[in-house]
């Protein structure tokens, strides 16, 4: 008989409060290899909060995140951010893009996998020494950032200056800079705003690209329902800090109470487009 294999993040009961105020309260839910799970939910629902926990900013109060690999699993409210993301080999990407603004598009490819490169020069003696491995694995990161930099469509503006560049593709060099670090899961805060429509659906085919060909977890916060509809497998939606559903997005889109959250205690304007409409063809 074989074991069945955990899912790549559980999240169990983890409360985080500020003050009174229980910004994730009580959530279980996982996120699956090889999957994009969509964490979606009206303004001040908890969103952020809970990246910022799994990412290591926060220490919830109470809970538990398992990452697994193949190895066992890492139990990341007992790391701090920096070892979430070497030793967990979990990425994120921001709300507001934090880019080396003054570097240019390959130098921040490079910078994020400092780690590596430290490492490999035995924290600069190698380096200073000349020594192969160093090279070797300066080469690999080289290698690394311009196969990330062609995914994203940025090979040729490799040196220009990553804050010359348009916003969308400013956002695409988030994500290939959170791809050169080697994640298992890569977590994304609203990668689609600000994004043209064009934009936004290019967006779908590189995420759905990462899931596909690179075999990842991904776990993404978005507002835009084009993108959350279009490429995720599972949704879990918040509400004042609550899981108050999960399920595929077909399903979600459907849920009375998800379309409550949404619609407060206002009319079908405030919903996201895609939910108004199966509102409007139900009713
Ligand atoms: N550092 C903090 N100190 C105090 N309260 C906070 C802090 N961070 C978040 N909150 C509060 O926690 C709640 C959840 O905020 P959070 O930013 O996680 O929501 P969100 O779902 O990401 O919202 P949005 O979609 O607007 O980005 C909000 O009421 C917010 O005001």
């Amino acid at each position: 008989m074989t074991a069945t294999r955990p899912p790549l993040l559980e999240v169990e009961h983890v409360t985080m409060r500020f003050g009174g105020l229980f910004a994730v309260n009580d959530l279980s839910f996982s996120a699956a290899r090889k999957q994009i799970t969509a964490v979606i939910g009206p303004n001040g629902a908890g969103k952020t909060t809970l990246f910022n926990c799994i990412t290591g900013f926060y220490k919830p109060q109470v809970g538990r995140m398992a990452l697994h690999h193949d190895d066992g699993p890492v139990l990341l409210e007992r790391l701090d951010d920096h070892r979430i993301a070497s030793r967990a080999r979990v990425a994120r990407t921001f709300q507001n893009i934090r880019l080396f603004a003054r570097m240019s598009v390959l130098e921040n490819l490079i910078v994020a996998q400092h780690q590596d490169l430290m490492k490999a020069s035995a924290f600069s003696l190698a380096g200073l020494l000349g020594l192969a491995r160093y090279h070797k694995a300066e080469k690999k990161a080289l290698e690394r950032a311009r196969y990330w930099l062609d995914k994203v469509g940025l090979l040729d503006h490799a040196d220009d200056e990553a804050g010359s560049l348009p916003y969308g593709s400013q956002r695409r060099l988030e994500i290939a800079r959170a791809m050169c670090t080697d994640p298992v899961l890569l977590c994304l805060d609203e990668p689609a705003a600000g994004l043209n429509p064009r934009e936004s659906h290019e967006l779908n085919g590189l995420l759905t690209g990462i899931r596909d060909e690179h075999g990842i977890g991904l776990l993404l916060i978005e507002h835009d329902m084009s993108v959350v509809m279009g490429i995720s497998d599972w949704v879990v939606v918040l509400d004042y800090g609550r899981k108050i559903a999960e399920d595929t997005p077909e399903r979600v889109r459907r849920d009375p109470a998800v379309i409550r959250a949404y619609l407060g205690e206002e009319e079908n304007e405030d919903l996201p487009p895609e939910v108004a409409r199966d509102v409007e063809e139900d009713s």
